[in-house]
Order: C-alpha cells, then structure tokens, then sequence
C-alpha cells in the first residue's frame, strides 16, 4: 500500500470535506491500484487565535498555512481546504483543483423561531462583506464579532447571544444541521447578497510535481473549477484585505431565458467609503479577459497607487 496524507483542519467541516474528497479520488481509481488515503489533522493560527477578529491576526493565510507548508515541504501529499477560506494566492508550487461540484454558495441568515420580532437587533458576524450587505436589509442592526466552527456559532445563538447569526449555506449542509426546527433558514440570494470567492467550494491542493497531479487534473468538476478561477482572480486584481467587504461570485445562469453557455461574474468591494460594484457575462474559456473589463470601472475610478 502505497500512503497518501492530506493535510486538513481538525474542524468537523473540514473532516467532512475531506472525506468527500477521498470518497471521489477511490472512486476514480483503477481497480487494483495501490493508494490509501490518509487525513493528517493541521491546528491553524485562525483556530488557536480564535476569539479575535481574523483581520487581527497577522500574515497569510490563517486558516491554510501550516497545511500549506507541509505540503511545500512534503511533508503531505495533498492538502484539503475550503476555498473562500484561502488567501487570493498560494504557493506557486502548487494547485488548486475543483474536484466536487461546488455546493450552494449562498449565505443563510439563521434565527431563532421563539423570537418575538421578525427584525433582528444584535446580528452575530465577524466578516466586513456580511456586516456592509445585511446593513442593506436591517440598516438598524448591530452586528457583533461571532467566531468559532459551525457548530459553536449555532451554540452562541441558542443560549441567546444574538438575535441571528449568518452562516454559508454549504458549512450547515455538509454538516447536516440545515434542518433543526428550532430554527428559521432565511437564504440570502447569493446574486445579490454577493458570497465570498470560492465560497460553496472545496479546494484540492496539489503540488505541480506530485505523481498523482495528471490523475487529479482530470477529476475537476469544470464549472466549479471555471467559478473557482474566475474569482480568484477577481480576488487577485482587487486585493482586498479580510478588514475589507468585498465578494464575488462566478456561475453560468442556467434558466431557459438566459444563455447558460455564459459565465456570470458579479463583484463588489467596500473601500475607503466608496462601493465598486459591477456584472459582466461572457464566454467562460475566456474568464480572464472578462475579469480584466469587469474590473474596468473599478480601475478608472482608482489611482494606481491605490490599486497596489
Ligand atoms: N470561514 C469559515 C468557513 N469556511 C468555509 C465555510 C463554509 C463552507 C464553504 O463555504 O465551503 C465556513 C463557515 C461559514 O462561513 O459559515
């Protein structure tokens, strides 16, 4: 038997979209082949830290690298993440793979059904991009730092803690805690309450020299792989800060009505004040060239030595 390890968090998320993965690579292997697949649990700086707005504690990638580095060093072969979770690059050693479909992308305003007002006060969330968009819906409620798993955050607002909490769609799904009756899902359409890049999908990393990266390469699941890349790069050109709202979101509209060979990108970025914002559609082989117009009106009314 030939061993190998993927780096993940220890979340039970991540455990989760680990195993989906594993799940999807033992399927495709050929029979007789002699790989097994091990989780190796990664404890990362968003988790020991993890009571501080993420925007406070310092460097890259604060939920991926550790993982990163050990798959740099090979000490691991692959490495598992949540997408939205990663910085907008990583090594250069290595790529990201889209190898299961992308799940729902959208956010989900949880409250409790027992409340006695339909508009929540006191809103838990620690992220720019859904404080500024849920302020667009409740302009009179106050949003309050929630961190923690998914299952902490659920926790915080049963004992009471906030009127409601926002959560993505796909973490309550793979976790299958989208169905407790004690609570209202309220889904926040994700073409206006814009997610975060690569939010819904899972991340496959790989280094580009790993024996098993032209195996991996033909398991991507192509309009996530397509969605992925496309915001990433969107992510890239506006570099935005985690201390900053931003979003953007990559998908082929499939009603009858509209062209589903197109891919749809639609951004937004909160900085110093003023709101960027646009919608472009286009050819999806060519995603590049639609990010570069779609980020047109952003660029014209920036300086460059803002855009650095
Ligand atoms: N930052 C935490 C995180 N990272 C990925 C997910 C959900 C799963 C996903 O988006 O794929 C979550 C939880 C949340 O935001 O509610």
């Amino acid at each position: 038997m030939t061993e190998i390890k993927i780096g993940t968090r220890g979340s039970r998320l991540a455990l989760i979209q680990t195993e989906m993965v594993i799940r999807r690579l033992q399927q495709e292997l050929s029979a007789g082949s002699d790989l097994s697949f091990h989780p190796v649990t990664f404890t990362t700086r968003g988790e020991i830290f993890g009571s501080v707005p993420l925007s406070s504690i310092g460097g890259r990638g604060v939920f991926s690298g550790e993982i990163e580095e050990a798959l740099v060093a090979r000490k691991v072969d692959l490495a598992v993440h949540s997408a939205k979770d990663l910085p907008s690059e990583v090594h250069p050693d290595t790529v990201l793979l889209a190898v299961i479909p992308r799940e729902d992308p959208s956010d989900v305003l949880i409250m409790p059904k027992d409340r006695d007002s339909d508009i929540p006060e006191i809103i838990g969330t620690g992220s720019p991009r859904r404080e500024f968009l849920i302020k667009k819906i409740y302009p009179e409620a106050e949003c309050r730092l929630l961190r923690g798993n998914v299952p902490t955050r659920l926790e915080k607002l049963r004992s009471g803690e906030y009127d409601a909490i926002i959560l993505a769609e796909a973490g309550i799904k793979r976790l299958g805690l989208d169905r407790e009756e004690c609570f209202d899902y309220i889904k926040l359409p994700p073409d206006s309450f814009i997610p975060a890049g690569g939010q819904g999908i899972i991340a496959l990393q790989v280094r580009r020299d790993h024996r098993l990266f032209t195996f991996l390469e033909k398991l991507v699941h192509r309009r996530t792989q397509t969605a992925l890349d496309a915001e990433r790069l969107v992510l890239r050109k506006i570099s935005a800060g985690c201390h900053e709202a931003a979003g953007v979101y990559a998908f082929s509209p499939d009603t009858p009505a509209e062209n589903s060979d197109k891919l749809m990108i639609k951004y937004f970025l909160f900085r110093d004040g003023r709101l960027f914002s646009d919608s472009i559609s286009g050819d999806p082989e060519r995603y590049a060239d639609l990010a570069d117009s779609l980020l047109k009106s952003y660029s014209d009314t920036t300086s460059p030595e803002e855009r650095t």
